[in-house]
């Protein structure tokens, strides 16, 4: 294939996205496409998901990958993922720009009916994707949604071995779930968890777990990990809706629904007739017009899908990350008890 970077539309911890145009008159290939790339650093993410990607093969709601390229860009070696372009962006960008409003609830119903088809593809394929956020659901032309970015996603197959002692934070801290704060667990009940923390972030436009400014996240990991407190659901939510997310924000994953019996529930359960998507993609374009008014500042740029590793001999969930609020605030930067910072 070749093809030539066009502008660049989204940046990850790891990679820059930008515009692809392909070049050869094939029908292979689309004419537009995403290039995920890296420098090698973020090499072995992309190697991951392009792998991941393959592995599960072509899923109407996730983004395909049209294949890998080496180039050298600048004397810069560049490792490029080819992706299918998502031209309306991220729902987090989305929501973003509806003024703290939120979507209204039957745009909610249908998203996370799209990204539950995805997820029920992944797991019943032995993965886990372990970043599901709404900076990783992309918006399609004719109000599709796809789930993206597999650079977390990992080969569970039922085996919830944690994949290391100590705390590894894999993905968001506000999307993660009590087993993979407590235990390291990252399984499909995660995705789950994640997926009602998205409900509340699409609904509400905000996230599901309200946190004051300048407070330190392992605070935040306390709440989720220890003790009984829930995300909040969102007061003008429906009772489908409220039963649903009471079903995802179950503490012991045990006892989480699946994505199986989720889309069972009469919240998603829901198939609209061509009339009501002609008229979904209306009120949809009608949103985007909604102009971006400033929030608050603190927009968690910093902690989106860090990874950090410590490795102690602490067991309970108390103790570990007790011990990681006592110190002031972690060295991201460095190795020593933060070994890895992606
Ligand atoms: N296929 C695509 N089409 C259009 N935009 C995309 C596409 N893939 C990614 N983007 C944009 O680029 C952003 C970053 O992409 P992505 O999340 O895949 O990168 P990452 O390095 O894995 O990031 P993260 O820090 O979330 O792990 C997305 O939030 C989205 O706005």
């Amino acid at each position: 294939m070749e093809w030539v970077r066009g502008e660049t539309i989204g940046f990850g911890t790891f990679s820059t996205v930008s515009v692809a145009t392909n070049t050869r008159d094939s029908d292979d290939f689309p004419a537009i496409m995403a290039v995920k790339s890296s420098v090698s650093y973020g090499a072995a993410s992309l190697s991951n998901e392009k792998s991941v990607l393959d592995s599960l093969g072509d899923c109407p709601e996730i983004v395909r990958c049209y294949g890998e390229d080496l180039t050298v860009e600048n004397g810069e070696e560049m490792h490029n993922l080819l992706l299918e372009y998502a031209s309306r962006g991220s729902l987090a960008t989305h929501v973003k720009k509806l003024s703290g409003e939120g979507l209204p609830e039957s745009t909610v119903r249908r998203h996370i009916g799209s990204v539950l088809r995805g997820l029920r593809h992944i797991h019943a394929k032995g993965f886990a994707h372990c970043d599901i956020k709404l900076g990783n659901i992309l918006l399609f032309n004719d109000g599709a949604v796809k789930i993206a970015d597999f650079g977390l996603a990992r080969r569970v197959d039922g085996d919830l071995t944690p994949l290391k002692k100590g705390v590894e934070i894999r993905g968001t801290p506000l999307y993660m779930a009590p087993e993979s704060v407590n235990d390291n667990e990252y399984g499909s009940a995660a995705d789950v968890w994640a997926l009602g923390c998205a409900v509340v972030e699409m609904f509400s436009g905000k996230t599901a777990w309200s946190v004051k400014e300048g407070s330190h996240f392992m605070s935040l990991l306390i709440r989720i990990g220890v003790g009984d407190e829930l995300p909040k659901i969102p007061e003008m939510l429906s009772e489908e809706g409220k039963d649903f997310l009471s079903k995802c924000f179950v503490k012991d994953p045990e006892k989480r629904w699946t994505v199986e019996m989720l889309l069972n529930h009469s919240f998603v359960a829901v198939d609209l007739e061509d009339d009501q998507r002609e008229d979904f993609v209306v009120k949809f374009k009608e949103e985007e017009k909604v102009l971006m008014s400033p929030k608050c500042p603190f927009e968690f740029h910093d902690w989106e899908s860090s990874t950090s590793d410590s490795h102690t001999s602490l067991d309970s969930p108390v103790e570990r990350l007790g011990s990681l609020v006592s110190s002031s605030s972690p060295d991201w930067s460095v190795g020593g008890s933060w070994v890895t910072v992606r």
